[in-house]
């Protein structure tokens, strides 16, 4: 496969374009990723100054209200998590503190006539085991805690998402890690900040005299300081990110054919082969071109002046006590200067670990706001305000009208519209039949009509009123919809129909009985566990080091573990028609929309369904959209033709046929299909 190398060099500005006085649009090619970054151009002028005091602002009662929430959920776990880590961040001190008495004795005693102090050495290496022990099981305690506390962060916040997702748009890859990581990285900011005062503290009680522990302490924190300015990193920065190299993407197309649903066309197609050489052709092109996530790239490419630099200062606290060895050897013992060292080495690691949570408590205090924001999200479809069926509502059907509507979908070219200036009436209790080529827009009235959709121009009315005036819910309660889209929950048969009508779950009657319209009897007699049974559970299950076949108990238990209970194509569409069927026994359902439900059906199968969806209607308004004639579109009171989108033919079946049209000429072309073999 012929590549282009996109971006064979790492971190390679192609151009900057300024966007506005005070952002600067950055574009970079970062491996396989093309990135767009903006950057804020540094000004001393109050805008940048106010926004950047409101952005502190906001992620500050972000972080408070993410403390208040996750403390509710578990006080005395985090409580003892809290006091552990402090205890972690001590201990270190403590125990150096004890070193240094230790090579404070072991020196004095050397050079003393009276020799080493050992009952006091004897302390001090007790104390140190007492603390370690005493360590160890703080920790073991706290991890206990800190599981049981997260799983009920977990929980908290993915029931949040939960809600959230249901009611709201977002294509945002929020999880419920964030904020509990965002609470850690806190913790772990609080404990950090905590151990390096205790450091310095130390230091500056071992180094008593003058300004040894300022100079000392001020020199450890060169090193991290530099580091921390010098990395770059774009986690916290806008920016838009796209892979465009086309052999990743090429690889990553052909790898997404391992999965499940392409399994039986790859394997009948004896198309492995084939799939295999262009992967390793693309991956052969791609070369040694970054795949790493670019984030991480522009962290880890940093200059090489700043690494030297980085370098160089880092040895500066031990260029200063050899100084002040050679210029003041009275003022510092050889248990300071050991104590000093290894005090240098903690001190600067926990001033990198400083920088490393603070940012790492921006970037998920960020993302935890984003996840907060969902509440405020809108909605998708705007709420109205009017309750449906209105009280003077007597009638069993609903009245549903298009006027002058014209739809695109989101997304689509402008040009290209689903549905195109189109209006008509049904009255209510009406069947009507709409039929028409593909994509000439059947399904997209019902979409409209069941407000998944809103339209662009024109007006869809509802009992004569603007159909965006409804309350949502009660709109779609007085729905029952019945499309090929449908799919099986992966939750028991019974849930499955039962969901029909959530308020009658529990009558096992209601569900058999909608199990019977629907054509779905013969299957829950099949099923070893009936109604009870669950299609295609959420299950993780696998073996490690072990074959299916080998003939071994463990193998026997794992293919016994992979046997799933599983439905045809034609099962599946009669166990969501009973679910229809089920919903039917709400008083409520003024409405039935039924699209292309039969596809998998056998022809008997087809018959009695529509039979059994006409029976139950029982003076519902219901539209039916189907490629097939004769069964319903010589009951139906009208016919709806489609074609590009436009309205071709509207009328009953008579009507129609008489009128020689579309309706006509696609009517012939079913029907010859079977005279010719008459
Ligand atoms: N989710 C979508 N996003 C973008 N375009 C869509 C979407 N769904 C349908 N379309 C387009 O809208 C037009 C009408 O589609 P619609 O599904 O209403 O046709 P249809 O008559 O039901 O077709 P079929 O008989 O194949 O089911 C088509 O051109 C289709 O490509």
């Amino acid at each position: 496969m012929a590549s282009s190398k996109l971006g064979s060099a790492v971190n390679n500005r192609d151009k900057k374009s300024k966007s506005s006085s005070k952002t600067e649009i950055e574009t970079l090619q970062l491996g396989v990723f093309r990135v767009l970054l903006e950057k804020r151009v540094s000004s001393f002028f109050a805008p940048d100054f106010a926004e950047s005091v409101e952005a502190w602002r906001t992620g500050l009662n972000v972080l408070k209200r993410l403390v208040e929430d996750v403390i509710k959920l578990a006080p005395v776990m985090l409580s003892i998590m809290a006091f552990a880590k402090v205890w972690d961040s001590l201990e270190e001190v403590v125990l150096l503190g004890l070193e240094t008495r230790m090579l404070q004795i072991i020196e004095i005693g050397l050079s003393s006539k009276n020799g080493i102090e050992g009952q006091a050495l004897i302390m001090a290496v007790v104390a140190r085991m007492v603390i370690v022990m005493f360590s160890s099981l703080i920790d073991h305690w706290s991890r206990d805690m800190e599981s049981r506390a997260k799983t009920r962060v977990l929980h908290h916040y993915d029931d949040f998402l939960l809600v959230a997702r249901f009611h709201n748009r977002t294509d945002d890859h929020l999880n419920a890690t964030i904020p509990w990581n965002a609470f850690s990285a806190l913790l772990g900011l609080g404990t950090k900040l905590f151990a390096v005062a205790s450091q310095l503290g130390f230091m500056f009680h071992i180094v008593r005299s003058g300004n040894h522990g300022i100079i000392f302490a001020t020199l450890c924190l060169i090193k991290p300081v530099i580091g921390a300015f010098s990395s770059r990193n774009m986690w916290s920065m806008r920016r838009v990110v796209e892979a465009t190299n086309p052999d990743f993407l090429r690889m990553k197309s052909l790898k997404s054919l391992e999965s499940k649903e392409f399994r039986s066309d790859i394997l009948s197609g004896n198309l492995i082969q084939y799939i295999i050489t262009e992967f390793r052709n693309a991956r052969r092109s791609l070369g040694e071109i970054s795949m790493e996530s670019p984030e991480m790239q522009y962290y880890t490419k940093g200059t090489v002046i700043a690494g030297l630099i980085a370098g160089f200062v880092g040895d500066f606290p031990l260029m200063y006590y050899v100084a002040i060895s050679l210029l003041q050897p009275s003022s510092m013992s050889l248990s300071t200067i050991a104590s000093l060292q290894q005090s240098a080495i903690l001190l600067r690691w926990l001033f990198w670990n400083v920088f490393y949570q603070a940012n790492e408590l921006r970037q998920y205090t960020s993302r935890t706001q984003h996840l907060y924001d969902l509440e405020k999200t809108l909605p998708v479809i705007k709420e109205g305000d009017i309750s449906y069926p209105p009280e003077k509502h007597s009638g069993k059907g609903m009245a549903l009208e298009l006027k002058d509507v014209s739809f695109s979908y989101p997304g689509s070219k402008e040009d290209k519209k689903a549905l195109s200036d189109v209006s008509f009436r049904i009255e209510p209790g009406e069947l009507v039949v709409i039929v028409g080529a593909n994509g000439s827009g059947k399904s997209t009235f019902v979409k409209l009509l069941t407000r998944l959709y809103d339209v662009d121009v024109g007006t869809v009315f509802v009992d004569d009123e603007d159909i965006r005036r409804y309350k949502i819910h009660d709109l779609r309660k007085s729905i029952a919809t019945l499309t090929q889209e449908h799919l099986l929950f992966p939750l028991s048969i019974e849930e499955n129909i039962g969901l029909g009508y959530p308020e009658a779950m529990t009558n096992v009657d209601l569900i058999n009985k909608a199990a019977q319209m629907g054509g779905a009897e013969e299957i829950l007699d099949q099923l070893n566990n009936g109604a009870k049974t669950i299609l295609d559970p959420f299950s993780i299950q696998y073996g490690s080091r072990v074959e299916e076949n080998e003939g071994t108990e463990l193998s026997a238990a794992l293919k016994q573990l992979k046997k799933k209970v599983e439905v045809s194509g034609g099962e599946r569409q009669r166990l969501v028609a009973s679910r229809t069927f089920m919903r039917f026994n709400s008083e409520d359902i003024k409405f039935v929309a039924v699209d292309e439900p039969s596809s998998a059906l056998d022809p008997e199968g087809e018959l009695q369904l529509f039979n059994n969806l006409r029976e139950a209607r029982d003076g519902k308004t219901m539209i039916f959209v189907t490629h097939r004639f004769g069964h319903l579109t010589k009951y139906a009171d009208k016919i709806l033709c489609m074609k590009d989108g436009k309205v071709a033919e509207y009328g009953s079946h008579a009507e129609l046929l008489a009128k020689k049209g579309e309706y006509h000429k696609m009517y012939k072309i079913q029907a010859q299909a079977f005279e010719s073999l008459l």
